[in-house]
């Protein structure tokens, strides 16, 4: 995780203020320091750390003056959240301006399809170009662009095999020469075939020397004078901290950048410094680099950026991330819609989702963007969560087209392994063609506990407690034959496959209240609305629905409290539990406020926002647990 050392200290500070009984000037005092401690200790320029103190004590103390002489007239517990809540919001705000380049900074570069736009990559040796480059062609394919790589540097001996090996497992076409000694003549050759073959963007990967030098800034102003870039972007290494601010001035005299990338944030604590440092020279950073994989690049946006860092999420962030793999693969996304709107969910929606996350990059990388989910993270356990997804993929590669393209019901069969019933094929495709079949097993074996089955009544007062066929509990009797032969095929347990099972049919039965002609699905689609490419607004929604976010979907952010209540109820028992808690509905609200009006826009294809987080705490923890 980026930072992680300075957002948990500075996250430890924030919950200081949270734990205190008294909150005055002193108890401020204190959380500053611990806050300048902790930035002072990623690097960053005592002056920044001396300037944000003094804006949040200048904004905060008047504030907390008015609150404590509000005191005896308000309820005192009150006027205690409220000064927290101040404190909070003043610190967070600083924050964002310590790494916000500000409004006079230049507008970020969006490349676009059907036009050539050459990125010309520039910076010392070792900061991570080469990396980037491969990185940076990867981000924009997965948006569509058709995107090429030229290896302009002939300074480093194998310079060029690198970014040929990059750009081969990125998939990604590359030009560079092994006799070629002159690097004004190969980014011209590279540029010029790739503009001629038509590629929207083309990534010019330069050579860096050990320090500023001369020769350095000459070379690049020809490459820059003979390609003619539509953006230069500097590559700096987070690890150098605040002598970033050096770095970005030297380069901004010598050639006119556009945008900056800090790459090796994952792991160094003086990224802090860096990052505030080329803030101050009002230079916007587009990216930051998470890692040494194709996938560790996030785009950088100050509020996010500290968001995520002190283990708030950016559901922005992640909305952005799955609309682009709805872009990827539009086909699909139609397809689950459609399933969606009749209700329905099959093993194999599942397994296809799951490969959707696991496309989207590394899961810390996701759980970082969901509230409160990086905290579950740690250690080794993104180590343990590929390991998992692994076996997952062994269980779903172990069934059968028809146990796939099933509502799970047929592993749920009454029939234990050992019996040896059951075995026709004619048996199997009666059990799966209908939830009947499913259903009747229920009610013929299951040996589920009255216990057990009570705890999922008909708690909704739908009236169809009885319809839903649930998991008999681990462990209480002879697993499934099909199950069985599952956990051996795939060389799991028959629990991790059982596991997998109940999260498939938790994720069916959300479908199945969601979908149908009375479901939010239905609604949506009576109206034409929801689909990918679906026109905002477009129709209006059903009466007392909200407002659409761009992409279909509605925007939560503008539910009212009772239309949030309406939704509460489309969900599973449990999570409408978690919901009724005091001011779990503001705090969705809010959650949601923070996509901006896109609402749960593009997500609908992947279940919606709480079907991913359930999805990823899933593969953090919960199917197998191993
Ligand atoms: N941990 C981590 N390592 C990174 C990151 N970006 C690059 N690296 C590593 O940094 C080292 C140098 O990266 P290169 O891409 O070769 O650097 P370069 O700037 O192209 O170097 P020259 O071609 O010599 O100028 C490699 O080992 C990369 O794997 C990052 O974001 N995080």
């Amino acid at each position: 995780m980026v930072l992680q050392d300075l957002g948990r200290r500075l996250n430890s500070a924030l919950q200081s203020v949270s734990a205190s009984s008294s909150i005055d000037e002193q108890a401020l005092d204190a959380v500053l320091k611990s806050v300048c401690a902790a930035l002072l200790e990623s690097d960053v320029n005592v002056l920044l750390v001396k300037r944000t103190r003094e804006r949040v004590k200048k904004l905060v103390l008047p504030q907390l003056e008015q609150i404590q002489a509000k005191q005896g007239t308000e309820h005192d517990a009150m006027a205690g959240n409220k000064a927290k809540q101040l404190i909070h919001k003043a610190i967070f705000d600083e924050l964002v301006a310590l790494v916000d380049p500000g409004d006079d900074a230049p507008p970020a570069f969006n490349p676009v399809k059907g036009k050539t736009q050459v990125i010309m990559m520039v910076g010392l040796q070792g900061a991570g170009k080469t990396t980037t480059c491969t990185k940076l062609a990867t981000h924009y394919q997965r948006r569509g662009l058709k995107v090429a790589l030229v290896c302009a540097d002939t300074f480093r001996a194998g310079a060029f095999d690198q970014l040929k090996q990059n750009a081969t497992r990125a998939k990604v076409p590359f030009f560079g020469s092994y006799t070629e000694t002159d690097p004004v003549a190969i980014s011209l050759q590279g540029v010029q075939k790739f503009r001629s073959e038509r590629f929207d963007v083309i990534i010019v990967d330069t050579s860096g020397r050990h320090r500023q030098e001369s020769e350095l800034f000459d070379e690049m102003c020809q490459i820059q004078d003979a390609v003619e870039p539509d953006m230069t972007v500097l590559v700096l290494d987070g690890a150098i901290g605040q002598a970033a601010e050096a770095q970005s001035q030297a380069f901004k005299e010598a050639s006119d950048f556009g945008a900056i990338i800090v790459t090796k944030l994952d792991g160094h604590a003086k990224g802090g410094g860096a990052i505030s440092a080329v803030a101050a020279t009002h230079t916007p950073i587009i990216f930051i680099g998470t890692g040494e994989h194709l996938h560790d690049l996030e785009k950088f946006s100050p509020r996010p950026f500290i968001s995520k860092m002190l283990g708030m999420g950016d559901m922005a962030g992640l909305v952005e991330r799955a609309q682009e793999m709805a872009m990827a693969n539009p086909e699909r996304q139609e397809n689950m819609m459609k399933k969606l709107e009749k209700g329905e969910f099959t093993v194999r929606d599942l397994k296809e989702q799951m490969q959707t996350i696991m496309n989207m990059g590394p899961l810390s990388n996701l759980t970082s963007m969901i509230p409160g989910m990086g905290a579950l993270m740690g250690g080794d356990t993104e180590a343990e969560a590929a390991k998992r997804m692994k076996r997952i993929a062994f269980i779903f590669d172990s069934m059968t087209t028809e146990e796939l393209d099933s509502d799970g019901a047929l592993f749920r069969d009454a029939t234990p392994a050992a019996s040896g019933k059951g075995k026709g094929k004619g048996k199997d495709k009666g059990t799966v063609a209908t939830t009947g079949g499913a259903k009747g097993a229920k009610g013929k074996a299951v040996a589920t506990p009255k216990g057990a089955a009570a705890s999922d009544s008909d708690s909704d007062g739908d009236g169809d407690a009885s319809s839903e066929p649930d998991l008999d509990p681990l462990g209480a009797r002879e697993p499934n034959r099909r199950v069985l032969r599952v956990a051996r095929g795939s060389g799991t347990s028959v629990q991790e496959v059982e596991e997998l099972l109940a999260q498939h049919q938790m994720f069916a039965k959300m479908a199945k209240r969601m979908g149908g002609k009375n479901g939010m699905m239905g609604k949506l689609a009576q109206r034409g609305m929801g689909r990918p490419g679906a026109a905002a607004g477009a129709g209006g929604m059903p009466a007392g629905m909200p407002p659409l976010g761009p992409g279909g979907m509605p925007d939560l952010s503008k539910l009212s409290p009772a239309q949030m209540r309406a939704m509460q109820n489309m969900l599973p028992p449990g999570a409408r539990d978690m919901l009724s808690n005091p001011g779990a509905l503001q705090q969705m609200q809010q959650m949601m406020g923070g996509l901006g009006g896109g609402g749960m826009g593009g997500l609908s294809g992947m279940g919606g926002m709480g079907g991913m987080a359930d999805m990823l705490k899933g593969m953090m923890g919960g199917a197998g647990g191993r």
